[in-house]
């Protein structure tokens, strides 16, 4: 007889707006998410025997996941999945894990003849801040990250003294473009509880701008031997601004630039210390990733 070895269910691709109004000042905030809600627990029965007892319809979530952003603020994601998986909890004595995942969009706020505008804003990239959460009675496991923060350097960056044999073609580079889509996450230490998790509160939105700000300025600042070394430079540096993180991961594409050979025509320098006009490469790209943690 075969057996359910793991499952887990619910609602996905959960769209949620949420906006804050200041009555003192008029100013309103918003926050633009996606929210994923799997459970686990004792809900075998409904996969093999038809048993829908067991079973928290999945329409359900979706209207838990509303109710709890308009019960509890929805920043830092951090906190407003934990209140949502700890809801479910509470609520099912069967089920006994919630997983929780949360992608925020960005909504910058205009800036209007040189003042903040109080209820426009912009969307400044793609990127996202995400939460991946999972609630248990044990305790509350919590990885943050950022994705897709579209990157580009035009100088700075090296690449040379790899392998050289008979499948190499690549040459060796002291200046190269770099570009890539920061794709970061830092896992927290394991968190009792609700509670523990509010206590905390305002470690999450540090560790958020410290890493946007750390992957940025030493994606900047160093003078990269290589994808490798400057993931590395900035998940060190990430453990450091965040005592309660165990672990930070990267996973940079790297983007390729090719220097285009003009030299067919007319005689013109387009390569090495002259190349101005590049081919960006839509694919194959480099993929590095790293986790770095704590020794
Ligand atoms: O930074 C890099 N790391 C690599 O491993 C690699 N491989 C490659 O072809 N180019 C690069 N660049």
């Amino acid at each position: 007889m075969p057996v359910v070895s793991a499952a887990r269910y619910g609602k996905d691709n959960v769209r949620v707006y949420k906006v804050h109004k200041d009555e003192a000042t008029g100013t309103h905030t918003v926050t633009e998410m996606t929210v994923c809600c799997l459970l686990e627990g004792d809900i075998e029965s409904s996969y093999t025997v038809a048993d829908n007892s067991v079973v928290v319809a999945t329409d359900s979530m979706k209207n838990t996941i509303y109710i709890k952003a308009k019960e509890h603020p929805v920043n830092p994601p951090e906190l407003y999945a934990s209140y949502l998986g700890q809801h479910f909890l509470d609520q099912y004595s069967h089920i006994h894990v919630a997983n929780i995942n949360i992608v925020v969009k960005r909504w910058t706020r205009m800036i209007i003849d040189g003042k903040e505008h109080p209820h426009s804003f912009y969307r400044d990239g793609e990127e996202t801040r995400n939460v991946e959460a999972r609630i248990t009675r044990q305790g509350i496991e919590l990885k943050s990250g950022i994705a897709g923060l579209l990157v580009l350097k035009s100088t700075g960056s090296a690449f040379h003294g790899f392998i050289r044999d008979e499948f190499t073609t690549l040459g060796e580079t002291w200046d190269r473009i770099l570009s890539t889509d920061i794709d970061s996450t830092w896992t927290w230490n394991t968190l009792p509880n609700v509670a523990a998790v509010e206590k905390k509160v305002a470690q999450f939105d540090k560790a958020w701008e410290d890493a946007r700000r750390i992957s940025m300025k030493t994606f900047a600042e160093e003078s990269s031997p290589s994808v490798q070394h400057t993931m590395y430079k900035m998940g060190e540096q990430i453990l450091e601004a965040a005592p309660e993180v165990k672990s930070v991961t990267y996973a940079l594409p790297n983007k390729h630039y090719f220097e285009i050979d003009l030299s067919w025509h007319k005689g013109i320098k387009n390569t090495g210390k002259d190349a101005e006009v590049y081919a960006p490469q839509s694919g194959p790209n480099g993929l590095i990733k790293v986790e770095i943690s704590r020794s």
